[in-house]
């Protein structure tokens, strides 16, 4: 009885010849039990063998070496190379191969000179079909053909050929091929394992830049290059899924114009996938009736093999399939389609985002296109005419701007122009109502405040500046600002770093300062109600707005553009004002400026009855007491009331434009020649104008 107290140690070589195992060698014989009875011990290496063992222990020996160029190796190619030359050596062959089945058969590494013999394929089939080795002496040179059974489908026959190889090896050989087997499966194992990671670290770099790329077209086509070279096959493309036109795009598709084709939904394993919800692998399209072959025909392009796997949005909804064309060496297995389904999940994540990323950016760029066309002055005044000028050439700039004039005179609408017709444009604009805001919560207002500053302050939270980081504050009515708030307004603008409430921390701030008052901030300066540092600080440009009744040619553009706003609104054709309507409007006085004008409008598009404004719509809106004091005709008869009316108009008209007789006459809607014979005929022979 042998007693082994351990398993053989691999890195231990033997002290036994290896070998030729035709070889006869220097055998050591010797007794095993001591002849007392008590125990005895041995190792591997003190293990002798009789002339009998000769043969398989040179097998033993040649597979304990064979675990140890497994031990060495960390690939199936390093382990053959160690190995292939010492199997040479044991079976005295000149050559040895090792053919594959995939199922073509194919060469998968050969030591030695090929001889002129073509591989008998035929044979090989056999030797897999029965699963033992074979002797074959009828080609040029004798060989041994050794099956190796790896498992799923994957099968190698061993070929050691050479002028000494002979029939009494063929059992040595089945016993080394099984061997061999296992270890290759070993290594195998090991070599799909370590893929299996090196695909996962991959796939973990692929998913980990899906959140950087915000264009679809752009994002399909990584995904696809990535996918082709992760599952390592030709080609790949995604489908993205729109069920309202019952359609399908693929993207990328090389060789279609644009490199997007649109496909109906219902066509194709695609079609099937996006339906069903199910993967389907195919290994040889030809035979598979799903398979729609249009679009091969028309790129030109063969499909031999896929593997398609739907893509599920946020709800689990089906939302496309990605597809993958080719695998380039065999079949897609199912650790690609186990991979390809892993990677789904991010891929149609990523879609959903990019897809919803581009909605935004398409709808804030429309919406900034509003705003800029909105921010428009409407106006053809001088005043305004020459404001216009002002700002486009201060929306350049990033100087301070104090803007003054009454309630409703359009102060906002010059600082939204001065952000929005400016290079800050793309970043936001921020509105405070500094009047609004009470003291004590100012500060955080403005500079933010951090978790637990105050009995409120349940979290961080940024203030108006950072907000408006990059773009324009407009610091609205600031002159009803707090002195306190001041002082901490004024270290910001000199230091231009904001300190949350609470914090220590100074946040840099790049932000273009607006503000406005309708108050007197001079008299205010005057009074210790405003400090002047400040308001210095804030008065680097003032641009005063005048009050409506100031600018009368203005009352009548403003009118028709705001009434043209609201038709839409109201989806009725645009409004036109009747004469005696825009009369009415021009002997109002505006006391609430443009922001009267527009509530006027807007009311008048919703109530009003015909195509268009008549005075009489104007009239319950208008004060009544302001249309009685405008009425001094009522003392009047008709006649001369209207001859009264006409001269007032006239008069009024001309002070308008400034004595300008021809653009008072346009202003009526009367050519110059008509206005001066409708002068003579109402007596008028001085309205101060130009003749
Ligand atoms: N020149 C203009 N062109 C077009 N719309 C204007 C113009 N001026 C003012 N408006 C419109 O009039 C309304 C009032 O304007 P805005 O709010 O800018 O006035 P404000 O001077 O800032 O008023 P307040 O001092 O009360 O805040 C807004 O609806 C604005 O769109």
């Amino acid at each position: 009885m042998i007693h082994t107290k351990m398993k053989p140690n691999l890195s231990e070589s033997f002290s036994y010849p290896v070998g030729n195992h035709s070889r006869s060698s220097d055998v050591r014989i010797g007794p095993f039990m001591s002849q007392s009875g008590s125990p005895r011990w041995m190792s591997w290496r003190s293990l002798r063998w009789n002339s009998e063992m000769e043969q398989l222990g040179s097998i033993v020996q040649f597979c304990d070496r064979m675990l140890q160029f497994l031990c060495d190796s960390s690939t199936s190619d390093e382990f053959l190379k160690q190995l292939l030359p010492e199997m040479a050596t044991e079976f005295s062959a000149q050559r040895i191969c090792l053919w594959q089945r995939t199922p073509k058969w194919k060469l998968l590494t050969e030591l030695g000179r090929a001889g002129s013999d073509e591989p008998d394929l035929r044979q090989f089939e056999e030797i897999l079909d029965r699963g033992e080795s074979s002797f074959n002496a009828q080609g040029t040179v004798p060989s041994l053909m050794v099956p190796l059974e790896m498992g799923a489908g994957n099968s190698l026959v061993l070929v050691m050929e050479g002028n000494r190889v002979d029939s009494s090896m063929l059992e040595s050989s089945v016993a080394c091929g099984r061997f061999l087997s296992h270890c290759l499966q070993l290594i195998n194992s090991g070599d799909s394992l370590g893929d299996e990671i090196f695909q996962l670290q991959k796939m973990l770099e692929v998913v980990s830049r899906l959140p950087m790329i915000h264009e679809t077209q752009k994002l399909l086509e990584y995904l696809a290059e990535s996918a082709t070279e992760l599952v390592d096959c030709d080609r790949a493309s995604i489908f993205v899924w729109s069920k309202e036109s019952s359609e399908i795009t693929a993207c990328p598709a090389l060789g279609v114009e644009g490199n997007t084709l649109r496909l109906p939904d219902n066509v194709g394993i695609v079609g099937e996938v996006i339906h069903s919800g199910r993967t389907i692998r195919v290994d040889d399209v030809s035979h598979d009736e799903r398979f729609h072959g249009k679009v091969d025909k028309t790129s030109g392009y063969q499909t031999r093999n896929l593997l398609c796997v739907p893509l599920r949005g946020s709800d689990n909804e089906i939302i496309g399939a990605f597809e993958v064309i080719n695998k380039n060496e065999g079949l897609f297995t199912a650790a690609d389609e186990q991979f390809l389904l892993r990677i789904a999940p991010h891929a149609a994540a990523a879609i959903v985002n990019t897809k919803e990323h581009e909605t935004l950016t398409r709808s804030r760029a429309n919406l900034e296109e509003q705003v800029t066309r909105g921010v428009r002055l409407i106006g053809e005044s001088p005043a305004i005419e020459a404001l216009r000028n002002t700002v486009d050439r201060l929306a350049a700039t990033d100087l301070p701007v104090l803007i003054l004039g009454e309630s409703g005179t359009g102060k906002e609408v010059v600082s939204t122009s001065l952000h929005y017709l400016g290079p800050r444009a793309k970043h936001p604009f921020v509105a405070v109502n500094c009047a609004a805001i009470a003291e004590t919560l100012l500060e955080s207002e403005l500079f933010g405040h951090i978790k637990g500053a105050f009995t409120d302050a349940s979290e961080n939270r940024k203030g108006k500046f950072e907000l408006a980081e990059g773009g324009t504050i407009f610091l609205d009515e600031i002159g009803d600002m707090s002195l306190g708030g001041q002082a901490k307004l004024l270290r910001v603008l000199e230091q231009k770093v904001v300190t949350p409430v609470g914090g220590s921390q100074n946040i840099p701030i790049n932000v273009r300062i607006v503000a406005a008052t309708n108050a007197n901030l001079l008299e205010s300066v005057r009074e210790k109600k405003f400090r002047e540092d400040l308001y210095y600080r804030l008065s680097v440009v003032t641009q005063h707005l005048p009050p409506l009744r100031d600018r009368p040619e203005d009352i009548l553009p403003l009118a028709q553009f705001f009434l043209k706003q609201f038709s839409v609104q109201a989806r009725r054709p645009e409004l036109r004002l009747s004469s005696e309507a825009r009369l009415r409007m021009q002997s109002h006085s505006w006391p609430g400026n443009i922001r009267e004008l527009r509530n006027l409008m807007e009311r008048v598009a919703f109530l009003a009855n015909g195509d268009q404004v008549e005075a009489e719509d104007l009239a319950f809106i208008l004060s009544p007491d302001e249309s009685l004091q405008n009425e001094p005709f009522l003392e009047l008869g008709l006649n001369d009331a209207t001859s009264s009316f006409q001269r007032e108009f006239i008069r009024k008209s001309v002070k308008r434009v400034n004595g300008n007789m021809s653009e008072a006459a346009r202003l009526m809607g009367l050519h110059r020649s008509n206005l001066y014979r409708k002068m003579r005929h109402l007596d008028m022979n001085e309205v101060g104008g130009e003749q």
